[in-house]
């Protein structure tokens, strides 16, 4: 009893010191998980909002043996000068009105002529959507451009079939409702009509040419910029589109244009002259004090 009575202070403080050890080690490693996620299932370029299913690289998955990823050549890529045209201020007041003048007239329009369109314009436009910035510079961007009438009409069908199926079914009655508007359905004639379609890929992940995957940081981002940048660009050149997403279509058309499965349909734009009887409806867009806010 009495060795136990003098042992107990010892104990105790033998105790104290294992716990605060504990305590401190489990706190670190708590810090470090946070700041540099060993999970190797954590991929903050995804935005979870976008519901961006960007896929993860394997660099770390079983069939990974070595540092495909470490490229020493884009280590050592040289930076150059860069001096891009300046204006004066008033010559830049007159190009930012004239630019928003062309871009305010730009319209989604559903009624496409079959007038045929110099190919090489449309090289241009799809040259100018690749200039836009992407995730790391990957360019996960396919442009896939569909004149064959054979091709278009496969298409059609596909997206005819199921955009049925989506206004009945799938859409549910809100969107429906909230598309009246717009006077669309799931006849989609412009898939034959029009001289072009342009259907936009994003790839979801990038393959080395050891066959490994490389990660595409922010794909569905970088392959909307070039979006924007390919309407502006066919606004430029008096061209008319209409920004569709066929929904339940991707797979089907994937495969009818034999693109790999890295490879995700993110919009397809029908391409022409409008028709001479086209008609759009009569939406007004927000004004400035509506979608800017100073701080
Ligand atoms: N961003 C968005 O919120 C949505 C956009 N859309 C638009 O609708 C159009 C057609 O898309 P839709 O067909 O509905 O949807 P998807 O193209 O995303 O395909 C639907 C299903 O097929 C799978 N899938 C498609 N492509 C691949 C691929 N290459 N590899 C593996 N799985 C694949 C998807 O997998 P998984 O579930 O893993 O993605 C999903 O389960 C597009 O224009 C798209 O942009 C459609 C739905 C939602
Ligand atoms: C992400 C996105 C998806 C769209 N999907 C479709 C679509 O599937 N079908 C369609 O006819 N229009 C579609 N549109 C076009 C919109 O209906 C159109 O942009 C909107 O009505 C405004 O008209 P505006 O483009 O003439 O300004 C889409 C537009 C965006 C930006
Ligand atoms: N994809 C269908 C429905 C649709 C139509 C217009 C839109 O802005 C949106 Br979002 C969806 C269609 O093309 O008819």
């Amino acid at each position: 009893m009495a060795v136990f009575s003098s042992l107990t202070p010892v104990f105790v403080a033998v105790l104290c010191v294992i716990i605060v050890f504990f305590f401190k080690n489990s706190q670190r490693r708590e810090n470090r998980s946070k700041q540099k996620p060993s999970d190797q299932t954590a991929r903050p370029w995804a935005d979870e909002d976008l519901q961006d299913n960007t896929e993860i690289s394997t660099k770390h998955s079983e069939d990974d043996d070595g540092d495909d990823w470490l490229d020493t050549a884009e280590e050592d890529l040289v930076h150059i000068p860069y001096s891009p045209s300046q204006y004066s201020a008033s010559e830049m007041l007159q190009r930012s009105e004239k630019f928003y003048s062309l871009m305010n007239l730009r319209r989604s329009v559903r009624c496409i002529s079959p007038e045929p369109v110099p190919k090489e314009v449309i090289h241009n436009v799809i040259r100018t959507a690749g200039t836009a910035p992407s995730g790391a510079h990957t360019e996960p961007w396919t442009f896939v451009l569909v004149s064959d009438a054979d091709v278009k009409h496969k298409i059609r069908e596909i997206v005819e079939e199921e955009e049925e199926i989506n206004y009945k079914q799938r859409m549910g009655d809100k969107w429906v409702h909230d598309l009246k508007k717009l006077r669309t359905n799931w006849v989609k004639e412009y898939l034959d009509v029009a001289p072009y379609l342009i259907l936009v890929f994003k790839q979801i992940y990038g393959v080395l040419p050891s066959g490994k995957k490389r990660t595409h940081y922010y794909n569905e981002i970088s392959v909307s910029i070039s979006c924007g940048i390919l309407l502006a660009a066919l606004q430029n050149v008096g061209l008319v589109t209409v920004t569709t997403t066929p929904l339940n279509c991707g797979p089907q058309l994937r495969s009818l244009l034999q693109r790999p499965a890295n490879e995700k349909l993110l919009m397809l734009l029908p391409v022409g002259y409008p028709s001479p009887d086209a008609k759009v409806p009569d939406l007004k867009r927000k004004p400035l004090d509506q979608i800017m806010m100073t701080v």
